[in-house]
Order: C-alpha cells, then structure tokens, then sequence
C-alpha cells in the first residue's frame, strides 16, 4: 500500500504542527512519501510564508529595504528547528540564501520556492526521511507548463522506493531554472507524485475535516461531505472552494486514484473522499455543496432574429478569442445570449472587444454587467429530482436576490446563478439553508410556482436588455 500524504501550509505553520505531522505519519507506515507547502498562517491574522516571500520579491524590485520581512520569515523557521532540535544548519543556509536576495540573484520563482524548500528540509530530517528536491523530479517546459511524461521517468530514476520527502509547489526546466504551479499547487504536485508512483490513495492534509458543503467563512459550521465523485469535486474547487487546487485531480483521477481529504488537527474525523463512484444512494443529500467566485463580467448581445443568422455567435466569441480572452459561460435566449468572462481577464480589453463587437456584428444592443458574482450549487441528479431548481430560485427570492444569469452544465450537475457582487455571500448562505435545513425547504405549489418565475425571469432577462 503506498500512501502520499500532501500536507498544507497551515498544517505546517510551527513546531506544534511539525510533531502533529510526526503523529499522523508514524501512526500508518504506509505514509512513506510525503510532499510539504512552505509555512503557513499560525493564527487568522498570521501571514503565509509564501506571501511574505512575495514581498520580498517585490520589494527587491522597487528597490526598498525588505530586511525586516527577511527576519521575519527566519525567525519562523529557526524558530521551528530550535523547539525540535534539528541539526539542519538553518541559520546558515538561510543567510547564504538572503546575501543571494540581496545581490539580486534570485529570480521570482526560486526566491519565493524557498519557502517549500526550507519547510521541507527542516520537516525531511524531523521525519527522518531523506529530501527530495523537487527541482531534480518536477519537470517544465520553458512555458511554465508541466511536462508530464519527462517528471514520470524522473520520480522513477530518482525517487527513493522506501519513502522521501519532496517540498510541493514548484520544479525545474532542464536547465535548472525553477518554476512555481499556480498559488496553492503543492496540491498539483501531491498529485503528480500520486500517479507517479502508481499511489493506492491521495492524502491532503489541510486545517477542516474534508470539503465542506460551503465556505466555512461564509457560511457557520457547514455539513462535511463524505464523499464525493471526480466531476463533483472538479465543479466546487472550479468554482471557488479552495480547499483543493482545482487542476489537483487530474492526475490522481486519470490513474483512478482516490483522494482523502483529512484534518490534520483532527485526525480521527472521517474527512472526504474523492472517486468515481457515482452511484447515488437515496438518504444522500442532494445538493453536495455551494460555492461561488466573485469578479464576472457579462457582456449581453441582443438582435432580433438572432438564431437565423448562420455563424452569429462564432462571430462574437472569435472577438474574446482575438484578445486571448476565454468564455465561462454563454446562457442564451431566442433573441440574446451573454457571454461571460473573468472580470481580471479582460481587466485592459473589456471596452475594445465593446467596440469591435459592435463593428463587426451589429447587436441591436449591447449591455456589460461587470458586478456579476456566480454561485454554484452542485449535486447529484438535479434535474431529476423535481424542484432543486425552484427550491433554489425560491430562497433566493425569498433572501431578495435578484437573479442576473444562470446556467447549467449538461451533465447535470451543477446549477449557477449570476448574482450582483454584494449579494454573493447572502446567496451562497440562503442556498444552502434552503438543501441544508427541513424547515426551509418549500411546499410544492410554491416551488413550481417559483422555477415558473425563474424561467420568466431568465427568458426576459436579455429583453430587459437596454
Ligand atoms: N467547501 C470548502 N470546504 C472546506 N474548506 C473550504 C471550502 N471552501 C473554502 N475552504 C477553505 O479552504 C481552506 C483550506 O485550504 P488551504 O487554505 O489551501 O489549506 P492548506 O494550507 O492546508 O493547503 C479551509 O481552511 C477553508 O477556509
Ligand atoms: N505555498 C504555496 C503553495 C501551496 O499549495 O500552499 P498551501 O498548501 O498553503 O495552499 C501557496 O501559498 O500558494
């Protein structure tokens, strides 16, 4: 049985975690192969190792002093080998590494890597499991993206069969330069290793006991979820719940590895799974969970006639293509559609693709809706089971949220509403209440009568258009 055991920055952040660590991994000895992120938050208001080292970063770019934030993140990782006794020699390593800092040697990605590295070599000698660099087994393209088959035959010439510690979040060019996965990818890199290694099980350590059916910081004390399959758990971390980086599940699910995501603070709770069982057992509740992402941006076309024309939508969306600008959703209706982008995507292109858009194809109207938050409700066999819709659309009115978009993935899924910015918590709370809790659940007569005045809603939505 071979286990990875990915453990996050807040299940790492002081020694008191380091021996929590110990006790979890020497209590099953198939937890051999374990993969750390850098330090994280100690306490609510604490900053994360990485974000420091951000700061850094940009300091040495602006050419201010960063001295005091050097010390800082030190004196976390001293602070870690003193309690624990370590012979790494920290204090060492780490002043070569700040001499580099200031002479300007580093580039961005390998200052900020040294959070995971540090972590990990304080953590390998603490486990007593020999260090990995991930720089020697991860490997990139010069793109900055993953190549895959190249790290595969790395971890099989290099890893060590008996078990080793490899930091998270970053690896290499052939070269040597080192690149980062995206913020929060120690989650990708327990992944790869998962697959490279042909694991039985993904363990991801974190500080909440599984994945939530919502924020815990939008929403007080959610359900856990027991289990849920691939495709769901794709859906909620897409989708803003970022407990799991979103692009972790698919090495683990391409080799049919199960996921368990586990509180390191709590281990004896259940925590999650992830598979592909998909069958659906009837007392399951049927909503998995709620999430949301804030910062879309709509833009609305209207034109009558619209489905006559040949080639009308191709037209629009070979705009948002031509700036390099990628499209969430397109809800459309007879006469209209919107296509929906992120609001950082087209942050600089938003008022030229107006324009082109209006040169090229000739709405008869043209509207942009840039406080549009989304929400997401995910479940299983929604449409089904009669009623999700209007339960949903129901507590949504009923909290006095007007609904600016929705649609719904065809595998059925998952259901997501557009919403203005300021209503995004009010909505993700007033949904889950409504699958959460009995009494708020609905009479029939008002569901159907409320899913009537969604789809009115909806249908009436790009008429309304100005
Ligand atoms: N649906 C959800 N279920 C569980 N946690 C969630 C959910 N949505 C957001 N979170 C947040 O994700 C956090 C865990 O992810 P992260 O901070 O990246 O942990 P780690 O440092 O262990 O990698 C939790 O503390 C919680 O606040
Ligand atoms: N330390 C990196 C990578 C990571 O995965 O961290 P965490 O496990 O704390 O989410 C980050 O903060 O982005």
């Amino acid at each position: 049985m071979i286990k990875i055991a990915k453990f996050g920055g807040s299940s790492v952040a002081d020694a008191k975690h380091f021996k929590q660590i110990k006790r979890i991994v020497e209590a099953d000895p198939s937890r051999r192969f374990i993969v750390v992120s850098a330090c994280g938050r100690r306490w609510k208001s604490d900053a994360k190792v990485t974000d420091l080292l951000y700061l850094v970063s940009a300091h040495m770019r602006y050419h201010v002093s960063c001295d005091d934030l050097l010390e800082d993140i030190g004196s976390r990782f001293f602070a870690i080998a003193d309690e624990l006794g370590l012979s790494y020699p920290i204090r060492e390593e780490y002043a070569t590494f700040c001499e580099r800092v200031h002479a300007g040697e580093l580039t961005q990605e390998e200052l900020v890597s040294r959070g995971e590295y540090f972590t990990g070599r304080l953590m390998a000698e603490y486990l007593d499991l020999p260090f990995l660099d991930a720089a020697d087994v991860v490997a990139f393209h010069h793109d900055g993206t993953l190549a895959m088959e190249r790290t595969e035959a790395l971890i099989q010439e290099r890893g060590i069969p008996g078990g080793f510690l490899m930091p998270g979040f970053y690896g290499a060019t052939r070269e040597g330069r080192i690149m980062l996965l995206d913020r929060g990818g120690g989650d990708i890199s327990g992944s790869i290793l998962a697959k490279c290694l042909g694991a039985d099980l993904y363990e991801n350590w974190t500080d909440v006991s599984g994945f939530l059916s919502a924020d815990p910081r939008i929403v007080d004390n959610p359900q856990p979820i027991g289990r849920i399959t691939y495709s769901e758990l794709r859906e909620l971390s897409y989708m803003g719940a970022s407990v799991l980086h979103e692009e972790a599940v698919f090495p683990v699910m391409e080799a049919g590895i199960p996921i368990a995501i586990k509180n390191t603070n709590r281990p004896q709770d259940p925590g999650t799974i992830i598979s592909d069982r998909d069958d659906y057992v009837s007392d399951e509740p049927i909503i998995t969970g709620v999430t949301g992402k804030r910062d879309f941006v709509a833009v609305h076309i209207l034109k009558d006639h619209l489905t006559n024309e040949i080639g009308y939508y191709r037209r629009v969306l070979s705009i948002f293509e031509r700036y390099r600008v990628s499209v969430e959703h397109i809800p459309s209706g007879i006469d209209s559609f919107a296509v929906v982008v992120r609001g950082e995507d087209v942050k600089d292109s938003l008022w030229s693709i107006v324009a082109d858009i209006k040169r090229e194809v000739e709405p008869d109207k043209i509207k942009v809706v840039d406080d549009l938050a989304l929400v997401s409700t995910v479940g299983r066999n929604m449409v089904g089971r009669p009623g999700v819709s209007g339960s949903l659309f129901a507590a949504l009115g009923q909290e006095g949220v007007s609904i600016r978009m929705m649609s719904q993935g065809s595998d059925e899924i998952n259901i997501i509403v557009g919403v203005r910015d300021s209503d995004f918590e009010r909505a993700i709370r007033a949904i889950y209440r409504a699958f959460s809790d009995g009494d708020h659940l609905l009479e029939l007569s008002d569901l159907k009568r409320a899913e009537e005045e969604a789809r009115i809603e909806t249908a009436g939505l790009a008429q309304r258009v100005e």
